[in-house]
C-alpha cells in the first residue's frame, strides 16, 4: 500500500475564481499571493478590464498593490471566458453574488446557480467545486443535483463549502489570515486539497473546522446574523440611554471590558447597512420560516427593525434640529459608504438618510473621501461635494453618517467659521462631543447627550411594586 501523500508533495492545484468582486476579487489576488496560479472569471467585461491592468474594481485598502503584483508576476489572470478558465484550473472557487430577491426577503440564488452549472458543464478534467458565496442552508444540496445533471460523463467531480468571513476595508487580511477556516461537506481528498491550498494560513494559526455541508452553510450566515444582533442590542440600549439620560459609549466601554461580552460591535449609533449584513439576516430570516424555526424568526425581526429605527432617529434629529422642518434648509451630510475604508454603499444607511431628508425638501450635500463615484450612480439627485468644507460652506445643520477619520479629527472651530448653523448630529458617536460642543455647536448624537428629560414618571409607572 502506498502512504497518503504529504501535504507538501501534493501539486499545486490550478484556481478558477468565478465572481470578481468585493469578495472574488480579493480572493483571487490573496490565492495568487499565496503563490498559485489564478485565473479570475467575470461576466462583467469592465470589471475583467480593469484587473487585467492591474487595477481594483473598487475601494479596498492593499487590494491593488496584490493585484498589481501578481499581475505582474504571472500567476494572476482575468477572463470572461469561464469555459478558459474551468479548462486550466482543477479548483474552481464560487465567488457570485447572492443579493436580496426584489420584492423577498429569499436570497437570489441564480448566480450561484449559474456558475455551478456553467463549471460543470465546461469541465474537460476532474475537478474540486468551492462554494464561497454566502447562501441559505440547503443549497448546497441543490447545486450537487445541478452539478450531477450538467457535468460530461467520466469526469469527478465534487461540491463543497467553504464559506468566507472577511470584512471590507480589512479583506486583504482577513483572507490571508483567517479567524478560521471552515471546510463543509468534505471528503478525505477535497479536505486535503483545501489544506494545501490554505498551508500557509493554517501554519500560521488559522484553525480549521470541518463540518457536513449544512453546518457550513449555516455558521456564516450565524455569524452575521449574531453580529447583527449585537448592533441591534447595543442600539435598543442607546433608545434608553436617551430617554434616561445615561451614556451609551460609556455603558458599552464598561459592558466590552467583561470578556464573555467584548467591547467589538457594540458601537451604538445609525446601525449597520452593506451588501452582507441586511440581506443576510433577511434571507436566514425566509429560510427559517420556511424550515417552521420561529424562534429565529422572531429575534431577525426584531433585530432588523430595530435597525432601520435608527435611521428614522436621525431623521427625527435633523427635523429636531431644524425647528420641525428641513424644506429648502441646506443640510452637510458626511459620509456616505456604509462604514469607513470602503466605497461600497450597497444598502448604506448613511445614503439612506441622505436620500430621506432630500425627499423631505432639504438641498443636501454629500461628501465622502472614497465613495462620491458609486454614491453618484446609485442616488443622482443629491448634491455631492468634493470636499468637507465644500459640503458644509452655508449648511443649516451638520450630519456625521460614516466615521471616517477625516471627519473625527475635524477641527470644530473652523468649522464652524464656514457653516450657517451650528447643529451636527453625530449619527456615529464618533465625535469628541465636548470639543465641538466648547467650540459652540448643538451637538446631537444616538444615546451619548440626553435630548430629553429623564421620565421619571413613565419610568416609575413601569417598575414593579414591591
Ligand atoms: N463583500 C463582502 O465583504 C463579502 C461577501 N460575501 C458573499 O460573497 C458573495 C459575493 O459578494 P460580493 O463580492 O460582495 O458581490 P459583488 O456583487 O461585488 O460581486 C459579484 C460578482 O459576480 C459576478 N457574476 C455574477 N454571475 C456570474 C457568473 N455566472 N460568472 C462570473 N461572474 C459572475 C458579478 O458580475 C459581480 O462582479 C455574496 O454571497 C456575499 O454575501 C461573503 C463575505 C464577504
Ligand atoms: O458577509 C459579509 O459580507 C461580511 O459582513 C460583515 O462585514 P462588512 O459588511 O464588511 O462590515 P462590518 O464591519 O461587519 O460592518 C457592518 C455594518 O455594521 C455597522 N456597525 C459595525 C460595528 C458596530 O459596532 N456598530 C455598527 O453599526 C457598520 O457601520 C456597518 O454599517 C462581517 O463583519 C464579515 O465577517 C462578513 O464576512
Amino acid at each position: 500500500m502506498t502512504a497518503p501523500k504529504k501535504i507538501k508533495d501534493q501539486p499545486a492545484p490550478r484556481i478558477s475564481v468565478i465572481g470578481t468582486g468585493y469578495l472574488g476579487a480579493t480572493h483571487a489576488a490573496a490565492m495568487a499571493e499565496l503563490g498559485f496560479d489564478v485565473v479570475g472569471v467575470d461576466t462583467d467585461p469592465h470589471k475583467v478590464e480593469e484587473l487585467k491592468e492591474g487595477r481594483a474594481p473598487f475601494f479596498e485598502p492593499g487590494l491593488p498593490e496584490l493585484i498589481r503584483r501578481n499581475v505582474a508576476a504571472g500567476r494572476l489572470s482575468f477572463t470572461t471566458d469561464l469555459a478558459e478558465a474551468v479548462a486550466v484550473s482543477d479548483v474552481h472557487f464560487i465567488c457570485v453574488g447572492t443579493p436580496q430577491q426584489s420584492g423577498s426577503f429569499a436570497a437570489n440564488l441564480s448566480y450561484v446557480e449559474g456558475a455551478a452549472r456553467g463549471i460543470a458543464e465546461n469541465l474537460t478534467h476532474d475537478g474540486l467545486i468551492v462554494g464561497k458565496s454566502t447562501v441559505p442552508v440547503g443549497t448546497g444540496a441543490r447545486l450537487r443535483a445541478i452539478i450531477a445533471d450538467a457535468v460530461p460523463s467520466g469526469i469527478d467531480v465534487e461540491l463543497v463549502w467553504n464559506p468566507e468571513f472577511l470584512r471590507e476595508g480589512k479583506a486583504v487580511e482577513d483572507t490571508l489570515s483567517p479567524d478560521r477556516l471552515v471546510f463543509g461537506g468534505t471528503s478525505a481528498k477535497s479536505e486535503a486539497t483545501l489544506r494545501r491550498i490554505y498551508e500557509k494560513p493554517i501554519a500560521e494559526g488559522s484553525p480549521v473546522l470541518v463540518a457536513d455541508l449544512p453546518t457550513a452553510e449555516l455558521v456564516k450566515v450565524s455569524a452575521n446574523a449574531f453580529l447583527a444582533t449585537k448592533i441591534s442590542f447595543i442600539n435598543a440600549i442607546a433608545e434608553v440611554c436617551d430617554a434616561a439620560g445615561a451614556d451609551v459609549s460609556l455603558l458599552a466601554d464598561a459592558l466590552g471590558h467583561d470578556k464573555r461580552i467584548g467591547r467589538q460591535f457594540l458601537n451604538a449609533g445609525l446601525g449597520f447597512g452593506g451588501g452582507c449584513l441586511p440581506k443576510d439576516i433577511r434571507a436566514l430570516m425566509y429560510r427559517s420560516n420556511e424550515l417552521g424555526a420561529h424562534a429565529a424568526v422572531g429575534l431577525l425581526q426584531q433585530v432588523d427593525e430595530i435597525n432601520m429605527g435608527r435611521r428614522q432617529r436621525v431623521i427625527d434629529l435633523a427635523l429636531k434640529a431644524l425647528g420641525g422642518s428641513v424644506l429648502n434648509r441646506r443640510i452637510g451630510v458626511l459620509g456616505a459608504a456604509f462604514k469607513p475604508h470602503t466605497d461600497d454603499v450597497r444598502d448604506s444607511p448613511a445614503l439612506n438618510v441622505a436620500a430621506a431628508l432630500h425627499l423631505r425638501g432639504a438641498q443636501v450635500v454629500v461628501y465622502d473621501p472614497q465613495a462620491r463615484s458609486t454614491a453618484q450612480r446609485l442616488y443622482p439627485t443629491l448634491g455631492y461635494a468634493d470636499s468637507m468644507e465644500e459640503a458644509l460652506t452655508g449648511a443649516d445643520l451638520t450630519v456625521v453618517l460614516t466615521e471616517w477619520d477625516e471627519f473625527t479629527t475635524a477641527d470644530p472651530a473652523e468649522l464652524r467659521a464656514i457653516v450657517s448653523g451650528r447643529s451636527v448630529i453625530d449619527g456615529r458617536n464618533c465625535l469628541d462631543a465636548s470639543a465641538w460642543s466648547r467650540a459652540g455647536w448643538s451637538v446631537y448624537a444616538m444615546g451619548t447627550v440626553p435630548e430629553v428629560a429623564p421620565l421619571a414618571d413613565d419610568l416609575a409607572a413601569l417598575t414593579p411594586v414591591r
